[in-house]
């Protein structure tokens, strides 16, 4: 049995990523193929209960190199006990957010140093990294505005607009590095050319 996909989808605040892990999933359950979909920070108790204490607002600031570890921690957690499983079951993985999303928050919006990242991923991941990262662009004006609709900020979504412009730098930086690890969708088209699109990506890992 040959192993799974491993797909994340990523991008900065209100870009559309849950409106499309459901067309991702369902495209996948339409042919038939295998699958798994889990987030981060989170995807099994443990980890969940570690991206409570992430995304809640409290009075005491959170030191980027603490944030950054707990991230780690809940990435490790859930690589064993559910990603990995399920890649050598011939699962496919979709995974809301990843590492890129730590280069991007903690590396690019923290300005935390990307040599530590790469340190702390070389030692949890071993040599996994997805195949394929769906990374949605959009100006975070914009996703803040879409955000802004869908419930209460957390401790990350009450960061100041250049923060999130940070985090856009970030993952466009590592898309441009690596062109054909990733997909950058314009994720200010209308959702019908960005689904078109993701679905052109998902055929060529066919
Ligand atoms: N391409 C798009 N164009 C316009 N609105 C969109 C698009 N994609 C998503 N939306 C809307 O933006 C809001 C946030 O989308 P959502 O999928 O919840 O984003 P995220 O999970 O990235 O925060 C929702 O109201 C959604 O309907
Ligand atoms: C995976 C990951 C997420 N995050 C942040 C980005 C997001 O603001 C937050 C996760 O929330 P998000 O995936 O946006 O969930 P929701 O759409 O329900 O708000 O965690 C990091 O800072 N570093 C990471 O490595």
């Amino acid at each position: 049995m040959s192993r799974g996909k491993f797909i994340t989808l990523e991008g900065g605040e209100g870009v559309g990523k849950s409106t499309n892990l459901q067309f991702i999933t369902q495209w996948l359950a339409d042919r038939n193929i295998p699958f798994i979909q889990t987030r981060e920070p989170g995807g099994t108790p443990l980890a969940e209960q570690l991206r409570e204490l992430l995304l809640a607002k409290r009075d005491e600031a959170v030191d980027p190199t603490a944030e950054l570890l707990m991230v780690f921690a809940a990435r490790a957690q859930h690589l064993a006990k559910v990603i990995i499983p399920a890649l050598e079951r011939g699962d496919w993985v979709i995974c809301d957010r990843f590492t890129d999303a730590t280069y991007a928050y903690q590396g690019g919006g923290r300005a935390l140093d990307r040599a530590l990242i790469e340190r702390l991923e070389n030692d949890v991941q071993g040599d996994l990294r997805p195949d394929k990262v769906l990374l949605l662009d959009l100006d975070p004006q914009i996703g803040l505005q879409r955000a802004a609709s869908t419930g209460a900020a957390d401790r990350f979504e009450s960061e100041q607009l250049a923060f999130f412009h940070r985090v856009r730098e970030a993952y466009r930086e590592r898309a441009q590095a690596a062109p054909s690890r990733y997909a950058v969708v314009d994720a200010s088209q209308p959702l019908v050319q960005v689904q078109q699109q993701l679905g052109q990506e998902l055929q060529r890992l066919l």
